[in-house]
């Protein structure tokens, strides 16, 4: 299997080392405060810095203005925005103008009803992430470890943009997830971590091994 992965929500150095080492494509850098991830400009800078050529480095944002992507954009070297709050498509292709950047939309999805939401950002977003719907009266909008019905994906014709699956996958269920989506590109938070905010070499060592 020949599938890129992004491993999101890294804090610490010793994060990105391990998934550079794991052979992972992507790295994310939550910018939430809610989250248990949420690193600080300075931190992701620091850590984008750290990065290896060849790693990707990505900024996850929430309904930023852009007050707050001029100070990311600004600080932390970058390969790529995740977008990943209630965004209109206007948004985004304003976001993708003003930064220059590549732009990856996330969609949450938890019934057959939500995959029309995926097609109103295929022609202005670089990127489209499929993730779990968070649940009513989340703190989160993502990286709550929740998967959705995988059927929902599953023999459909793909949409125009690359894609990455999302939402509550593991060492243990993310080649069944691919083969099951025909994903080419998966996104993992929760699923790699220790505790909640601390990733865990080993899984996300085991987690790319899972999709070799
Ligand atoms: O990881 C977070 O804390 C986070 C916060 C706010 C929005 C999105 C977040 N993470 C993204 O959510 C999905 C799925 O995460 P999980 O694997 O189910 O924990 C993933 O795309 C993360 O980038």
């Amino acid at each position: 299997m020949d599938i890129r992965v992004k491993i999101c929500g890294l804090t610490r150095p010793e994060d990105v080392a391990a998934v550079a080492a794991a052979g992972a494509q992507y790295a994310g850098f939550v910018f939430f405060e809610k989250s248990p991830r949420n690193v600080n400009i300075e931190t992701a800078r620091a850590l984008a810095l750290e990065a290896p050529v060849g790693l990707a480095k990505v900024a996850l944002v929430v309904d930023a203005d852009d007050a707050e992507l001029d100070a990311i954009v600004g600080a932390v070297p970058l390969d790529m925005l995740q977008l990943h709050g209630h965004e209109c498509p206007e948004r985004v292709s304003e976001v993708r103008a003003r930064y220059g950047l590549p732009v990856m939309k996330a969609v949450g999805v938890a019934d057959v009803e939500d995959m029309a939401q995926i097609a109103l950002y295929e022609e202005v977003a670089d990127q489209l992430l499929i993730d779990a719907k968070p649940p009513k009266g989340a703190d989160l909008p993502g990286g709550n470890g929740l998967s959705f019905d995988w059927r929902l994906l599953s023999g459909r014709k793909y949409w125009r943009k690359p894609w990455m699956l999302a939402g509550g996958l593991t060492p243990q269920n993310v080649r069944q997830a691919a083969q099951m989506t025909g994903a080419r590109q998966v996104d993992v938070s929760s699923g790699v971590e220790a505790g909640a905010g601390v990733k865990d070499a080993r899984r996300i060592a085991e987690f790319v091994a899972a999709l070799r």
